[in-house]
């Protein structure tokens, strides 16, 4: 089966085509700066759909006459209504558009996508694959807020969890480099990329995890701020800020970028190790608030086996690993500084033979995933048809 896995971002929007019987990736790619002027001034790539004709001429070479079969989603918020993937029609799209101000910089483009193929190719099976969905096994301790119920059973705000496809894939593959079995995995999951969270992994399920009601809560990410004092949003509201300027400054304006000049890991560690003060303390508050997590989630799973290092900056910079490692000595963890300047896109220990818990680095691979996510899901819903 042929399927195209599509992850679309409010200004980006990644694809890969995959084999899933000769597993292999056809091909792979990114349309950025959709809806951004071009070089020349004029905009290059306006909107969704044109960037999905961008898209289609890339695959046309691939494909060589070949059909697509199906088309998977990445959706970020599946609220409380979604868990297993689905295969979307008009109603699913609806549903999840509802979500859009749950997850502002994420469901709002997964729609557009979504629709954009609809459009271009109306016969087309789509799967949604959600974010949230390997969080659903949080236990009521950890998904409730402290606030009165009809916060709850009015509005939903409950804490939700994101990146789930991606725990879920990097925990099973930590328990099988630890030689466990995925439902023997105690461990604390560290997804880091522009976005970024922890997991608590427990008997292979998530029983906790740092973002919450939207991916705003939790670590210090590239432009999010991640926790912060709820009342500073009563104070900036008091102020005259209105709700999308709070939004707009605590989703676009905060986190790496408003600590330390740049989202980039790269850019900041080039400067750190240049002296740049703003860039040191911007990895400063980062790994801290991450190191505090990690012994939060020590505590919860029961006394972790492994704490795993995936994502953009978890897979890449031995840099931050290492500044995070160091906070973690109450710990026992001891890091083998040889091991972790490794550069491999292979699962490995990056941690020393006498370290209390075990620290690794596991890729992941959403697409992976979503595409056998979106394979089963079309299969089945061809075999009830078939047989009916
Ligand atoms: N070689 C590298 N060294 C350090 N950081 C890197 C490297 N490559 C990517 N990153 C960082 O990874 C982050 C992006 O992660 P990624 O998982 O691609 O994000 P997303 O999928 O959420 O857009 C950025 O902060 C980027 O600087
Ligand atoms: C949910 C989320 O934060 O996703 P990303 O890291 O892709 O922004
Ligand atoms: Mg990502």
């Amino acid at each position: 089966m042929l399927v195209l896995v599509i992850n679309s971002g409010s200004s980006s929007l990644k694809y890969q085509l995959r084999d899933l019987d000769a597993g292999t990736v056809l091909t792979e790619g990114i349309v950025d700066r959709i809806g951004f002027p071009a070089e020349g001034g004029e905009v290059g790539v306006a909107d969704h759909e044109e960037a999905l004709e961008v898209v289609d001429a890339a695959l046309h070479e691939v494909l060589a006459g070949r059909q697509i079969d199906a088309v998977g989603h990445r959706v970020v918020h599946g609220g409380e209504r979604f868990g297993d993937p689905v295969l979307i029609d008009n109603e699913i799209t609806r549903a999840i558009e509802r979500l859009n101000p749950l997850a502002p910089l994420h469901n709002p483009a997964n729609v557009l996508g979504i629709r954009a193929i609809a459009e271009k190719w109306p016969d087309m099976p789509q799967v949604a694959v959600f974010d949230t969905a390997y969080h659903r096994t949080l236990p009521e301790r950890a998904w409730r807020y402290a606030v009165p119920d009809w916060l709850y059973t009015r509005h939903g705000i409950r804490r939700y969890g994101f990146h789930g496809t991606s725990h879920q894939y990097v925990a099973g593959r930590a328990a099988g480099l630890l030689g466990l079995e995925p439902a023997a995995f105690d461990g604390v999951v560290l997804h880091l990329g522009n976005g970024a969270s922890a997991t608590a992994v427990q008997g292979g399920r998530s029983i906790d995890t740092s973002m919450g009601f939207t991916p705003l809560e939790g670590l210090v990410m590239g432009t999010r701020s991640g926790d912060i004092d709820p009342s500073i949003l009563v104070f900036l509201g008091r102020l005259g800020m209105s709700s999308d300027e709070i939004d707009d400054l605590l989703n676009r304006e905060s986190g790496l970028k408003a600590l330390g000049g740049s989202n980039d890991m790269r850019t900041l560690v080039e400067a750190a190790e240049r002296g740049d003060a703003k860039a040191r303390r911007a990895l400063d508050v980062a790994s801290y608030r991450l190191a505090k997590y990690v012994g939060a989630y020590h505590v919860a799973v029961g006394g972790a086996k492994a704490i795993v290092f995936t994502a953009g900056i978890g897979e890449n910079s031995s840099v931050f690993r290492a500044l995070v490692a160091e906070q973690l000595g109450a710990l026992g963890v001891v890091l083998d500084t040889e091991a972790n300047a490794v550069r491999s896109p292979e699962p490995r220990v990056i941690s020393a033979p006498g370290s209390a818990i075990p620290v690794l680095v596991v890729p992941t691979d959403e697409e992976r995933a979503i595409a056998e996510a979106t394979a089963a899901v079309v299969s089945s819903a061809l075999g009830e048809r078939a047989s009916r």
